[in-house]
């Protein structure tokens, strides 16, 4: 990555990214022209109705999605028009994606959930071990470490979707309506957890639909009709 001053402290440069689905009845313009700049080290929450884009912009940023046109750079990296091996790498090393639905893997451990992406994403098994320990220990999860996901509370479920979505160090931590499956404590224990994450310098940005919830990052951007609307 070039060490300019620019490209250090941009994690995300999103500039006229444009986003057409096809649909039965006529062509879905999800992003219309979308522009977005995110500093490193912070916690940005993206709001707007349902419909108008929000996780269509998450997806291109995590380069699970192309556009058709624009540009999206991210940690110093364009992410558009790349193949499908790079961003897989890509992905690997610098996006942390947290979901509203956990998207746990049922059948194992909660330890296990942490190891597995960490070795899938080039660790050694101990090592990757040790991560998800500190991780564990991090997220108030320390004795929950041998239970699978489906005895623990949907805000324990939740903190540890978002330990994986840590295990590999990612430069960007993306979240889809974190804490929209959750009760109002859930829902706060979650965005305290983030809280402390940009503390220690993490940079997020998550879409929720709650006010609340958004009243807990350093800024909220608006969308409306798949653009960013100035604030
Ligand atoms: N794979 C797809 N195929 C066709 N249309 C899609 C696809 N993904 C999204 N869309 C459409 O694109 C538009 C934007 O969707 P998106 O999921 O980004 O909105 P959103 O703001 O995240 O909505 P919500 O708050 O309800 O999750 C919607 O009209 C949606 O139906």
């Amino acid at each position: 990555m070039p060490a300019t001053d620019v490209t250090t402290t941009v994690a995300v440069q999103v500039r006229g990214a444009r986003r057409t689905f096809t649909a039965e009845l006529a062509p879905v313009r999800a992003l219309r022209g979308v522009d977005l700049d995110v500093r490193r080290g912070e916690f940005v929450a993206v709001m707007g109705p349902s419909g108008c884009g929000k996780s269509t912009l998450l997806n291109v940023i995590a380069g699970l999605e192309p556009v058709d046109e624009g540009s999206v750079e991210v940690a110093g990296e364009r992410v558009d028009g790349r193949d499908e091996d790079w961003l897989a790498r890509f992905r690997r090393h610098h996006i942390g994606f947290v979901f509203q639905f956990f998207n746990l893997l049922d059948g194992v451990s909660a330890l296990d959930n942490l190891v597995m992406p960490g070795v899938l994403g080039g660790m050694k098994r101990r090592a990757a071990e040790s991560r998800a320990r500190d991780l564990l220990d991090l997220l108030g999860l320390a004795d929950r470490a041998n239970q699978v996901p489906a005895v623990l509370s949907g805000g324990q479920r939740q903190r540890l979707a978002i330990a994986r979505g840590l295990v590999n160090e990612p430069t960007l931590l993306l979240a889809d309506e974190p804490t929209g499956a959750l009760d109002s404590e859930g829902g706060l224990e979650v965005l305290e957890l983030f809280r402390r994450l940009h503390d220690d310098g993490q940079t997020i940005i998550m879409v929720t639909h709650s006010p609340d919830v958004a009243a807990g990052a350093d800024r909220a951007v608006r969308m409306r009709d798949g653009k960013v609307e100035p604030v």
